[in-house]
This record gives C-alpha cells, sequence and structure tokens, in this order.
C-alpha cells in the first residue's frame, strides 16, 4: 500500500471506528447503564442517515433522476447532521408508549426488534420513499462546495471531527451517568418494581433514554453517510443491532470506556481482520463465519465474563467521621420528625396521633379466578405501628402491595390523608410519602450499599437529566447532605464497613437491613414493612423494633407484615389478623388471643 493508501485507510479507520464508538455509547447508555433493552437501535441510525442524506441531497428533479427520495433540500453542513440527531430523537417517541405501558422488558425489546424489521422491508420495498433495496447514493459530503473531499486533508479533517463527536458523546454520557440521574438509572435497570416503589418515574426515565440514544445513533448515521457518502436498507439489517450489543456486552455493558473498546474491538475489528483471512470456500462464507464468530463470543462472554472486559466500576464514597455505632439512627419524616421542629416550621409530633392515614376501604384483588383479598378494610393511624399477621396466603402482602400501589386494586379503594389515591400510581404515592418494603430481597443489587441507600432520597438536586447535565457543581453539596445522613444510618445499623460493597453480595440479613434503611432514607409518612426481619439478628431485630417505636412516636405511620409473634406481641398495636384474604379481627395482641376463632386460624401452631 502506497503512503496515500495508507493514509485514507487510516481516515476511513477513525471515521468507523468514530461513527461505531458513538453509537455504542447510546446503546450502553439505554442498555448498559439504564436496562433498556433496545432490539431496534440500529433504525435510529438509520433514519439519521437517511435523514443527512435527503437534507444535504439536491431535489430529486435535481439528480437527473437516477434514485427517488423524499426531501432533497439541499441543505448546508451542519444542518444535516443536526437534522440527524433531531429525527433520531424523533423516531424514539412512538416508542416511548411501548416501554411506559406495563409490559415486560423483553416483551419491548422483541416489540422494538419487530418494527425495526418492519422499517427496513418498508424502505426496502417502497422505492418512492428512499429509493428502494438500491437506497441512496452521491450524498454531498459536508462542504463538498468549498473543501475537496477527495483530498487527503480533507480526510484527515473528516476523522478529526468525527474523534471529536465520538470525545463529546463519551463526555456527555459520563455525566448523565456519574450524577444521581446516573444512579437513579442503575437503580432502574437493576429493579424496576422497586425503583417504582421509590418514587421514580419509570415510563420517564425510559422514554429519556430512548429518545436520548435515539439522537446519539441518529448523529452517528449522519457522520457515517456524510463519509462514504451513500445509504442503503443492507446497511441496516436487524444483524447490525446485534453487533452493537456484542460490542457493549464484551466490552463492558455499563462502562462507557467499555463500550469504547467493544466498539473498537467488535464492529471495527471483526470488519479489519477478515480483511487479512485468505479467500477460501464459497463467496460469503466469510462473512457468515463472521457472524457465528460474534454470535460466539456474545454467547462465551455472557457464560464466562458477563461483565466484560472493563466491567462497570464500583462507585465509592469518602468515609465520614465514624460515630458511636451504639443504637439505630433514623431519619424521620421532615413534617414529624426534629428536623422539622428544628425549622419552627411544626414542632408538635402530637398532633393527629391516632387519625387515620391509610385506609383500605374494600379493597379485593383477584388472580385468575382465586380471590386474594376480598374486600378488606383496615386503617393504619398515625402514630401507631400496625402489625399484620395471618397464615401463609391470607392475603397480606397483596394488601401491602396495593395500599403501596405496587400491585393495582381488582375493587375498593385506597384513602391517604382522606384522599381518594386508588388510581394514583406507586412512584406519586412514594413521593406523597407511601414507602414499602418487599418480602423478597428486592436491593439493588449492583449498586453499592451507599447507593442503595442515597437511591431512595426524594427530591435530589441532580436526580433530573436537567440537574445531571448541569453537573457536579450543581448537584455537589445537595447530594453530601444525604450522604452524611447515609452515613448516620450506616452507624445505626452497624453497616459502616459494607458501605462500598455491592448489596448483592452481603448476606441475606444484611440485604434486609438494607432495605429498611433504604426505605427511611426516603423520609416516608407513611412506612410498609413486609416481613422485615427475616434472617435478621434478634437482637438487632429488636434494636430496630425499639426504633420503629421511636419513629411512630414522632408522629410515622407504619404497617407490618411480619410472622414473628413475638415482635407483634412486643410492638405491634393494633394487630390486624387476615385468613383466607379477608379481616378476621383486630385489636392488641392480648385480646386477640381471647378470641377463639383467631387462634383457631392463626395462633395455634
Ligand atoms: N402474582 C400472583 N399471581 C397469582 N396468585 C397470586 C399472586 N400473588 C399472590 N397470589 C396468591 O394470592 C394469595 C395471597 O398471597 P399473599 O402473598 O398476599 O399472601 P401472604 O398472606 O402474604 O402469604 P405469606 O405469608 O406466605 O407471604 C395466595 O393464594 C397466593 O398464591
Amino acid at each position: 500500500m502506497s503512503g496515500t493508501g495508507l493514509a485514507f485507510y487510516l481516515t476511513t479507520l477513525l471515521v468507523y471506528g468514530a461513527v461505531d464508538v458513538i453509537a455504542c455509547l447510546g446503546l450502553n447508555q439505554q442498555f448498559g447503564v439504564a436496562g433498556v433493552t433496545n432490539f431496534g437501535y440500529i433504525i435510529f441510525q438509520a433514519a439519521g442517515a437517511y435523514t443527512a442524506a435527503t437534507l444535504s441531497l439536491p431535489s430529486q428533479s435535481a439528480n437527473g433522476g437516477f434514485q427517488t427520495y423524499i426531501g432533497g433540500l439541499g441543505l448546508p453542513f451542519p444542518v444535516p447532521w443536526i437534522g440527524a440527531m433531531i429525527v433520531g430523537g424523533l423516531l424514539a417517541l412512538p416508542f416511548t408508549f411501548l416501554v411506559g405501558r406495563r409490559l415486560r422488558g423483553d416483551f419491548v425489546a422483541i416489540g422494538l426488534l419487530v418494527a425495526a424489521v418492519m422499517a427496513n422491508l418498508l424502505v426496502t420495498n417502497f422505492r418512492p420513499f428512499l429509493n428502494g433495496a438500491a437506497g441512496l447514493a452521491l450524498v454531498p459530503a459536508p462542504l463538498h462546495s468549498v473543501l475537496d473531499p477527495q483530498s487527503l486533508s480533507y480526510q484527515w479533517g473528516y476523522s478529526a471531527v468525527a474523534i471529536l463527536l465520538a470525545a463529546g458523546t463519551y463526555w456527555f454520557c459520563r455525566r448523565m451517568t456519574e450524577s444521581p440521574y446516573g444512579r437513579t438509572l442503575r437503580a432502574m435497570r437493576d429493579n424496576d418494581e422497586v425503583a417504582d416503589s421509590l418514587g421514580k418515574n419509570l415510563r420517564m426515565l425510559r422514554a429519556q433514554m430512548l429518545v436520548i440514544g435515539g439522537m446519539i445513533a441518529g448523529l452517528s448515521g449522519g457522520v457515517l453517510v456524510g463519509f462514504i457518502t451513500l445509504w442503503a436498507p443492507s446497511a441496516w439489517g436487524y444483524a447490525e443491532t446485534i453487533v452493537l450489543f456484542a460490542a457493549v456486552i464484551i466490552g463492558g455493558a455499563g462502562n462507557h470506556a467499555g463500550a469504547i473498546l467493544g466498539a473498537i474491538l467488535v464492529p471495527l475489528g471483526f470488519e479489519e481482520a477478515s480483511r487479512f483471512i485468505p479467500a477460501f470456500g464459497p463467496a460469503g462464507l466469510i462473512p457468515a463465519l463472521q457472524w457465528v464468530a460474534i454470535g460466539l463470543l456474545i454467547v462465551l462472554f455472557l457464560w464466562f465474563r458477563p461483565q466484560g472486559i472493563i466491567p462497570e466500576r464500583r462507585r465509592t464514597t469518602p468515609a465520614a467521621p465514624e460515630k458511636a455505632p451504639s443504637t439505630v439512627q433514623f431519619a424521620v419524616h421532615p413534617r414529624w420528625g426534629p428536623a422539622q421542629a428544628a425549622t419552627g416550621l411544626e414542632a408538635d409530633a402530637g398532633a393527629g396521633i391516632g387519625e387515620a392515614v391509610l385506609e383500605a376501604r374494600d379493597l379485593s384483588r383477584r388472580f385468575g379466578g382465586v380471590d386474594a383479598v376480598a374486600q378488606v378494610s383496615l386503617a393504619l393511624s398515625r402514630g401507631r405501628l400496625t402489625g399484620l399477621i395471618g397464615p401463609n396466603g391470607a392475603g397480606k402482602s397483596t394488601t401491602l402491595a396495593m395500599l403501596a400501589g405496587t400491585l393495582p386494586a381488582s375493587g375498593g379503594s385506597v384513602w391517604l390523608d382522606g384522599r381518594d389515591i386508588t388510581s394514583v400510581p406507586a412512584y406519586c404515592r412514594a413521593r406523597l410519602g407511601v414507602v414499602r418494603t418487599f418480602q423478597l430481597a428486592s436491593e439493588f443489587k449492583r449498586l453499592t450499599v451507599m447507593e442503595n441507600l442515597l437511591s431512595a432520597v426524594p427530591q435530589q438536586r441532580g436526580e433530573s437529566l436537567r440537574g445531571a447535565l448541569l453537573g457536579r457543581r450543581y448537584w455537589a453539596a445537595d447530594e453530601g447532605v444525604s450522604i452524611e445522613r447515609a452515613w448516620d444510618m450506616l452507624d445505626g445499623f452497624g453497616l459502616r464497613a459494607q458501605a462500598d460493597e455491592y448489596a448483592g453480595d452481603l448476606s441475606g440479613g444484611q440485604r434486609r437491613l438494607v432495605e429498611i434503611m433504604r426505605a427511611l432514607m426516603a423520609q416516608p409518612e407513611v412506612l410498609l414493612l413486609d416481613e422485615p426481619m427475616a434472617g435478621v439478628h434478634p437482637k438487632l431485630a429488636t434494636e430496630i423494633g425499639q426504633h420503629l417505636i421511636e419513629l411512630c412516636h414522632s408522629g410515622m405511620t407504619i404497617g407490618v407484615v411480619e410472622h414473628e409473634l413475638a415482635f407483634m406481641d412486643r410492638f405491634c398495636d393494633p394487630v390486624v389478623v387476615m385468613a383466607q384474604g379477608r379481616v378476621l379481627a383486630a385489636g392488641t395482641m392480648a385480646a386477640l388471643r381471647q378470641q377463639p376463632e383467631v387462634v383457631e386460624a392463626y395462633l395455634v401452631g
């Protein structure tokens, strides 16, 4: 290869590499960080490429009529690239309805894949739209009227701009990810039901990810088509999406540096490596083997190294001065606790004690033909630790889920402070102060203990997309206050040493504690605990029980489902007994023990 030939080859590599990096960063943001599986990702790149092409091509009549397309506006650089981003983002909008519905993630992924296949078929078979299978050619290169696109200096310049855009995309994605907003995205990825119950608006977050990913993919398409000057349906089959997924998974999903490495190794590396394989077998064999190799690599990585070559970074928190770990410290809702007293706004913790705060009225839930909960009416009162007991399958967890809104009711209503909240979604109920924990372990596994706690803090400055983009200076002080509270909480629960460990690596009992701490970090007005003491050391369970009582004294309303009767005896008043989906009785444990039907249904054994 001559020197000039080599230089052209190098610049081509650089542009392809930069385009792949941009595309992989967008996909990593969607899939690796936020857990939104978009098997139709490639159509957003294609939309960007077609948009940039039709915005820069002359009108159809001016091109001699050898290709047909819509648009043909002949707009100057950089309008086609900006248009590519905008259309990539706009194309994502219809799909935001898909993620907003209560569809499972894999259905959404398949829906997007089907959309990608259909879009490709449409463009291929409907020629007037974008010239069908033949695709668009002779797309004007950016600034072709003032510069010579064939010159080597132009090619170097193009590579430099493409690399700068890739660097800008990296900076943009990092800014989102390394912020409270990014933490919320990762929490949603790890366990969306729990994120929902902590007040995170999943529909909004997923929609943002789809639109931002679409814009980034669109940009990558715009940059690519300006360089290669042609674009056809064969360039964006659904298999191309698989290549990008392979890049992200192999590089290290969730880590933007990993996505960059994956982009260089997989789409670029495979293409280049196959050039050096001597031709053998029938035509098309080598590209086919390339697919087999990529498929095998995905399987091998998912099996042996699911975290990829550069795993997601563990976020550690600078240690704060240690406090005496003798007692459990709780932060209480500002409306009721000392924090509010300190501001002088409302120091009367005794106000309203005993009045119904959260009520179920004739609440029912059917699963298929089974009445899991049938016309249950009960009230949780301010300042009371209300227990809910009953045999297995009595409907306790289902009732608690309907109170928190994580499960829709089939009938009846839920009231908060005298307001009907039956149709209010879980994340809004959490924002109103109703926070629950779950019966099964529900920590955010790939978030550290500290991050689990911080994820629950309401109204964080850096938790919105805007706040994240404004940067650390905008949200660091606010985050500092939350970290301080989290350290206090960790000291109280004796988990300071585990602050930087992944919550998924803790013991069962420790994970329970993380859940309780996380719920308390949300500063709830009503706290709903589903078997919180399971696996917790009895001494600590007693300590927690005592502090739950303290919280009640400061005005919090707490409901707890628990099988441990000793806990009910000691801490809960009143206690509601459920059996076969109905409320059997309610009162103090002492009174309940006097009722034969309760003893028969539950207390015996
Ligand atoms: N998602 C579901 N689909 C179908 N049936 C369900 C579902 N969730 C709960 N059920 C059924 O509803 C009934 C009540 O279950 P629930 O979990 O509320 O009981 P529970 O009192 O909390 O029991 P446990 O103490 O064992 O947790 C059970 O018969 C259960 O099998």
